[in-house]
């Protein structure tokens, strides 16, 4: 035994769980998420040999995450976040969704007589363009434009070039770190990211609401859903996995499964789905109430599906977009909804493509049934891990299929 361990102990590097895994089968070895586990054997590409409290088994590598040593960048890597943010490239592509920009000028055109007096907090406000919108299409007592990066500096130029300076007092801090001089009656903010949380700005958003928002105040999203929809993705598929089939006449097959993990173990950004390539009715899987929803809350969010499939084809995989809600002020006013869907108007974001490592051929009538779980990076802490589970046809839980897609780490 001396003799194992110490061969073992040797090599073993330590990991972290990013998502929980249940062992099927007595080889496997189950852990939840932050588990730090010891492996020891990495000769297999997709399972490790590991150990965790004293207990041997095999764990999906996709499920760890090397643990910096010592995390000498801070987890939230805030430093190159805000840099990025310092610059124009990032504000401008914001700036120029269209889709995304009008709508939280509805927003405020649309509620512009019952802003009149109040005080709005605009978390993350980048330009200003918000609190512009907010100080010249109704008359508010009072707007913090609130900004942590450099680009803070321009915002005070914009606001006075553009007439606010009366209305608009902007703070180059981050907002967790702020003191306001009031509460406020409307949270105002654009976090959303790719998948709804990518960046995580929320906990930031959620932190000023706990603190800043009145009783009875309004969040602005209101509330906000990740849809998701089963669907095929021929060129993607053709382009990254079967180009390996016949390369200039050459066979190059043998590399088809290193595409796979290198083209498919991660979701595909900015992804521009047909409504043609949907293989059923989109269904909206995980909804959040911001005005109560708690920030512990956003570790881990997990929703079921079942999809009724409306058209025969072949089922690549699974794209992901997310909607916003934005609540009138007045009793009856109306909800205006920011859809970035493949049946909306194209938005910056466009939509988020999970391909399975193999495409199933599905016909219709055929039933998609199954969970997606969106789990925090315990580490790396704007980062997260989405793993779908489906079955086909069936509900034998031998039959489910799992893949944990890490964004980004
Ligand atoms: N990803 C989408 N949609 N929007 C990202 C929008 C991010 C903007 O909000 C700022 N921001 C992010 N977090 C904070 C914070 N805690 N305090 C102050 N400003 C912050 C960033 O510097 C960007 O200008």
């Amino acid at each position: 035994m001396l003799e194992n361990e110490s061969v073992e102990s040797r090599e073993a590097e330590e990991f972290i769980g990013l998502a929980d895994f249940v062992a099927e089968g007595g080889e496997q070895l189950s852990f939840s998420v932050g588990d730090k586990l010891l492996v020891h054997d990495k000769s297999s590409e997709v399972w490790w040999w590991a150990e965790f409290q004293g207990h041997f088994g095999y764990v999906p590598s996709s499920y760890l995450n090397q643990t910096p040593e010592d995390l000498e960048e801070d987890a939230w890597q805030d430093d190159e976040y805000f840099e990025n943010y310092g610059t124009l490239r990032l504000h401008l592509e914001m700036l120029a969704d269209k889709a995304r920009t009008e709508t939280y000028r509805q927003v405020i055109l649309s509620n512009s007589a019952t802003l009149r007096g109040r005080i709005i907090l605009d978390v993350g406000c980048g330009t200003g363009v918000l609190s512009l919108f907010c100080a010249t299409l109704s008359q508010p007592a009072a707007v913090y434009a609130v900004e942590a990066s450099s680009m803070a500096e321009h915002t005070q130029q914009l606001v006075q070039q553009n007439g606010g300076e009366e209305i608009i007092t902007v703070f180059q801090e981050r907002v967790e770190n702020l003191t306001l001089p009031a509460k406020v009656d409307v949270l105002l903010s654009e976090w959303m990211g790719n998948c709804l949380l990518f960046e995580f700005m929320l906990e930031s958003v959620l932190l000023a609401r706990d603190r800043w928002l009145k009783k009875g105040g309004m969040m602005w999203p209101s509330s906000a859903c990740l849809t998701v929809v089963p669907c095929q993705a021929f060129s993607d598929y053709r382009k990254k996995v079967e180009f390996w089939d016949n390369t200039y006449g050459l066979n190059f097959s043998y590399l088809k499964s290193l595409a796979q993990k290198e083209f498919l173990s991660k979701p595909k950004f900015s992804h521009h789905l047909l409504p043609e390539d949907c293989l059923s009715s989109p269904a909206d899987v995980i909804t959040l109430d911001l005005l109560t929803i708690q920030v512990s809350d956003i570790e881990r969010l997990r929703g079921e599906f079942r999809f009724t499939v409306e058209k025969s084809g072949m089922f690549h995989g699974f794209t992901a977009w997310f909607s916003a809600y934005f609540l009138s002020l007045e009793e009856h006013g109306q909800t205006i909804q920011l859809n970035t869907g493949p049946h909306s108007e194209l938005t910056h974001w466009k939509q988020t493509l999970f391909m399975l490592d193999a495409p199933v051929s599905i016909e219709k009538g055929d039933v998609i049934t199954g969970s997606l779980c969106l789990q925090r990076n315990p580490v790396w802490r704007r980062h997260l891990s989405i793993i779908f589970s489906w079955n086909i046809n069936s509900t034998d839980a031998s039959k489910i299929h799992t893949k944990c897609f890490p964004m980004w780490r």
